[in-house]
């Protein structure tokens, strides 16, 4: 089945996209994500200059050549912009293959291992009472697990918070790209932060009782020991996860963090490949693989790294913000379905525009999501649609401490 033709779209509805749309000589099609969010253009150009002529003519159904051959053939290796345009080809690839076969992807991948995937909602707030609505409002939603994240007295600006209720007033979605043409820096005091979060979850615990599972994200601000420290200080709120509790580039990091702690880890959303968690994996260091397939090479190398964790019986938490398009989410609900070391599954839901240009089959019922019975992914990209929506540049923010030092964000 030879590719006659692949296609990347560049598409920005409520955000930034990169999709890869791979067309055979039979006329199937297949969709790949390659959305990397403030570097978006930079994946476009590697699969539009330097993968693209490489797949015109190549069989389609060798997918772990394809692989191999666009990971061994760039000489250079790893990395967010390789990885990402990797993955793009490799989900587009199983589109089609599945297609091919008339079964939803999951089929491919050894058929469903559970009814449904347990979805978790961001709640977020200013303060206690806006955390509250926001935590309702997801539960009213249907979300049955919620990561909490708040404000800190005396810092401007914090991550996840969002600081305007959307526009049903309902909901509290916090889109971290900002469109301005270039990254807004951000404050930040971790001390004011350590002492500020557990009684925000002492409260939260008091409010809504000790079943309803709850994660925060550290998003890599803490120094191990830090980490350690909040950990612990958390344990009395029965996390189902604290997240990038500390930088994980040094993964023996989390050693020092993983004696301190028995609270849930979940790291990896910045990662790219398995070797980024080596460390982590064998010495189960940590509880959650946090990887979107859309940045670690896509459903092959995903795979790969999942079956690793489980012989660690470590699960995954594949990340789900909106950067991950339809596309990316898909491929990742297609994964959770089948795989037998799932743990949990980031949802923050696509604006509207967003879902006028990808038409999805995916649905959320009572806090479980599913991908669907089309064949595939079950995701429909409109090309005219998405032409209405030209690149806008758009970056996460950054960090500065008090005393103007850049810090993680
Ligand atoms: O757990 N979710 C997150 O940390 C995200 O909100 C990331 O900051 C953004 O997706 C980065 O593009
Ligand atoms: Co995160």
């Amino acid at each position: 089945m030879k590719i006659v033709a692949a296609d990347v779209i560049v598409t920005s509805p409520d955000r930034n996209f990169v999709t890869l749309k791979i067309t055979t000589e039979d006329g199937l099609t297949g969709l790949g994500d390659g959305t990397l969010n403030g570097r978006e253009l930079s994946v476009a150009s590697y699969l539009r200059d330097h993968v693209v002529p490489l797949l015109l003519g190549r069989d389609a159904h060798r997918i772990e050549d394809a692989w191999q051959f666009l990971y061994r053939s760039a000489y250079w290796r790893r990395g967010p912009v390789t990885m990402a345009a990797i993955a793009a080809v490799d989900v587009a690839l199983w589109d089609i293959k599945a297609k091919a076969a008339g079964m939803p992807l999951y089929q491919l991948l050894g058929g469903a291992s559970r009814t449904g995937i347990m979805a978790y909602g961001h709640a977020s707030g200013r303060d206690l009472p806006e955390l509250f609505d926001s935590i309702r409002a997801h539960l009213d939603l249907g979300f049955r697990s919620i990561r909490v994240q708040t404000s800190v007295p005396g810092i401007n600006a914090v991550y996840g918070v969002a600081t305007q209720p959307s526009a049903d007033g309902k909901r509290y979605d916090y889109e971290p790209a900002q469109r301005t043409p270039l990254p807004a820096e951000e404050d930040w005091d971790t001390r004011a932060y350590l002492r500020h979060l557990p009684g925000v979850f002492e409260a939260v615990r008091s409010e809504f009782g000790p079943e309803l599972p709850l994660l925060h994200d550290g998003h890599h601000r803490m120094t191990p020991i830090q980490a350690a420290k909040l950990g612990k200080a958390l344990e009395p709120y029965d996390l189902f996860w604290l997240e990038d509790c500390t930088p994980a580039e040094n993964q023996e990091a989390l050693r020092l963090v993983r004696r301190h702690t028995t609270t849930p880890l979940a790291i990896g959303e910045v990662f790219n490949t398995v070797w980024d968690y080596q460390t982590l994996i064998r010495e189960q260091l940590i509880d959650y693989v946090r990887s979107a397939v859309t940045h670690t090479g896509g459903i092959t190398a995903m795979r790969k790294l999942l079956d690793f964790a489980a012989q660690y019986q470590i699960k995954s938490g594949i990340h789900g913000p909106t950067d991950i398009s339809p596309v990316g989410m898909a491929a990742a609900l297609h994964l959770d379905l089948a795989i037998h070391n799932f743990g949990i599954q980031e949802y923050m839901r696509h604006g509207a525009l967003t879902n006028e240009v990808f038409r999805q089959s995916f649905t959320f019922t009572d806090g479980y999501l599913h991908p669907g019975e089309q064949p595939g992914l079950g995701v429909e990209l409109d090309e005219e649609a998405a032409a209405r929506f030209p690149y806008q540049p758009a970056y996460l923010p950054f960090n500065r401490l008090q005393d103007g030092t850049v810090h993680d964000w």
